[in-house]
């Protein structure tokens, strides 16, 4: 069989493939993926659904001048692939290699940078919006999977593109899948689409029927506005967006090529927006990912033969601990319900799923919707726990001022993923939520030196009755004998780690262990210097101001932006009680998008690290 993905390198190459070809350069395209994932980790599942349709949209397209946008750009391997980046996917997600999604500085072909879900809608109609006002001609597509339009944006700009009706394309890349199960109304609306082939067969007779009566059948439709009406709720399958002024073809089979193009040209032919329905399987073609497409959406290393990790075991994760932490106060209080945004195993919420369904809410992509429901809940009496990723929280920002802190209600927020997250890079990392967290007044917020001491957190949010955050780290925590039973935190009460005279070290959550390795390798310096865990970033501990006066240096560390952040708050407190004369030095993260890498990796670069902190301390002990 000829190697037609070698010669591959610009989407005009598929011009010359025949349909066949196509097919063919599909399955080589998804055995390249499979093989090249299983070595770098990455998102697998939902790359091996949409091989077919990038390569539809390729070769029907004339991209870069006609544009694709991609939803969260999660599954856009199989477009850089086709776009000429194919030999450098084994530096994907690392270190100076290529992004896990879209980035303008790879390519040309790659429209608009994504992460977060749902903005693939709005950035298209943006663009045909910028297109009519140059006059120009070129044909615009989003893509956007059955998962991403659940959130509050895409239902935005469906409703404004509706309105506006420009020439646009969304192609609904329907695999019956988030990353869990998908859920919520639309959800089950088109599950009905997809597998309802009554309504597909009632659909094409009726409008045969109606057609075939001479000179009335095709004009009933145009003159008989009422029963019209009426009938197209029979008639029409996706009748939702049609009635948001959307011309709605399929459902057509995701992996037909020529099927796909099809329905491109006929999509192209239609005035105002198209909303194209594609019917995928995620995962496909790899029999794993096919049958467990959760265990699948992003992976590590593993081994094709089986799927098998190729992680060796680790400690508990964070977020395991918070699952089982929620999951026990929940059994003692009624009042716990568990709120996640699409993310039941990513946060740990799934342990409580299981164990709690009737307190369980799944609410789709949509953090804003999950913290103005926690507050509702609060409000009626419940004692919600929301479990986010930092850097998906930022969407909610107005939610948690608003909805939640102006009306001081009892929610407690699991801050997932805070700090750097290693290989999703730019689009994922958690380095502002403590610097817009601060800002919030009646907001408790929170960081854990281990593990141990997140229990005791999640444990004191949930005693609180003003609302309290708790942000935490991605990955394993410090491996530590957990005990479940030790009880809440004095809210504002820091401690002193090790005492010195010198330089004093207040660190925040995941920079308290790596700071106390520092000192600890300072040996004949190490009496010099104390270390202070703050556990509070609001309210910050009192007793700073006292501690600071013993000392004639500071070093704030944090896993933050610098702006604004923990260390900001630090320099705040001992200014505002006249100790602005003390030499403060902050780390952390400067004022930059972190880019991805590996963990640890990313965070030695920062100097965020044992060895970076151990240096930051010698340069003050030797005067640089
Ligand atoms: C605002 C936001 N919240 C959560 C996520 C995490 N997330 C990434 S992909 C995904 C599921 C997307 O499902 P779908 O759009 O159907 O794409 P599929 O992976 O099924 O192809 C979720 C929840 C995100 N990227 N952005
Ligand atoms: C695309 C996306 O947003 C998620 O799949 C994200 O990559 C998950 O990150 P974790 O691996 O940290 O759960
Ligand atoms: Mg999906």
């Amino acid at each position: 069989m000829e190697d037609l993905l070698n010669n591959i390198n610009h989407p005009d190459d598929l011009n010359e493939l025949t349909n066949e070809e196509l097919t063919q350069l599909s399955d080589e395209i998804r055995d390249f993926l499979i093989c090249t994932v299983s070595e770098t980790g990455g998102h697998l599942a939902s790359n091996l659904g949409v091989v077919e349709l990038t390569i539809a949209l390729h070769k029907h397209l004339n991209s870069p001048k006609d544009k694709i946008v991609w939803d969260v750009g999660h599954q856009s391997y199989t477009h850089k692939i086709l776009t000429g980046r194919k030999d450098k996917m084994t530096s994907i997600r690392k270190r100076n290699g290529l992004s896990g999604y879209p980035k303008l500085k790879e390519s040309e072909h790659d429209i608009i940078e994504t992460g977060h879900s749902g903005t693939s809608i709005s950035s298209a109609l943006g663009l045909a919006c910028a297109r009519d006002h140059r006059g120009s001609s070129e044909r615009i597509y989003s893509v956007i999977g059955d998962g991403a339009i659940t959130g509050g944006m895409a239902f935005e700009a469906l409703n404004h593109g509706g309105h506006l009706e420009k020439d646009f394309n969304i192609v609904l890349n329907d695999n019956d899948m988030s990353i869990a199960k998908n859920v919520g109304a639309l959800s089950n609306y088109l599950a009905k689409l997809r597998t309802d082939p009554s309504l597909r067969k009632i659909s094409g007779e009726m409008g045969d029927l109606l057609n075939s009566i001479p000179g009335i059948g095709s004009g009933m439709f145009k003159t008989m506005d009422k029963a019209k009406d009426s009938l197209k709720y029979l008639l029409v399958p996706g009748v939702l967006f049609e009635e948001m002024g959307y011309t709605y073809l399929g459902p057509v089979p995701g992996h037909d090529i020529e099927a796909l193009i099809k329905i491109f040209e006929q999509a192209d032919k239609i005035n105002g927006p198209v909303v194209i329905h594609v019917n995928t399987i995620k995962g496909k073609g790899y029999y794993p990912a096919e049958s467990c497409p959760s265990d699948y959406h992003g992976v590590g290393s593993f081994k094709i033969e089986n799927g098998e990790s190729e992680k060796t075991k680790t400690n508990i994760t964070y977020s395991q601990v918070f699952g089982e932490t929620v999951t026990r106060l929940a059994e003692e209080d009624m009042r716990v319900v568990g709120i996640t945004a699409a993310m039941p195993a990513g946060t740990g919420l799934d342990l409580f799923q299981e164990r709690f369904p009737e307190r369980f809410y799944d609410v789709g992509i949509a953090e804003q919707h999950a913290l103005t429901l926690s507050a509702g809940l609060a409000r009626g009496g419940m004692r919600p726990i929301v479990a986010l990723y930092s850097t998906f929280l930022q969407r909610g920002y107005d939610q948690l001022i608003h909805d939640l802190a102006l009306q001081n209600l009892p929610v407690t927020i699991g801050i997932d993923r805070a700090g750097i997250v290693g290989s999703d890079g730019e689009t994922h990392q958690g380095q502002f939520d403590l610097s817009y967290l601060r800002a919030v007044p009646n907001l408790t917020v929170m960081a854990p030196k281990d593990e141990q001491e997140l229990v005791e957190m999640i444990k004191t949010g949930h005693k609180l009755d003003n609302p309290a955050a708790v942000r935490y780290p991605r990955g394993e925590g410090l491996g530590i004998d957990l005990d479940y039973s030790r009880s809440e935190i004095k809210v504002g009460k820091g401690e002193l780690l090790l005492d010195g005279n010198k330089i004093l070290v207040i660190a925040i959550g995941s920079m308290v262990h790596p700071s106390r390795e520092a000192i600890e390798d300072l040996k004949d310096n190490k009496s010099k210097i104390g270390l202070y865990n703050a556990r509070f970033v609001k309210p910050l501990p009192e007793e700073i101001i006292e501690l600071a006066q013993k000392y004639d240096y500071i070093i704030t560390v944090e896993e933050n932006s610098l702006n604004g952040g923990f260390g900001s708050a630090v320099m705040e407190l001992l200014a505002d009680n006249k100790l602005q004369q003390k030499l403060i030095k902050r780390m952390g993260i400067p004022d930059k998008f972190v880019e991805h890498g590996g963990q640890n990796e990313m965070r030695d670069y920062y100097d965020l690290s044992i060895r970076g902190i151990k240096e930051f301390i010698l340069n003050i002990l030797e005067g640089k």
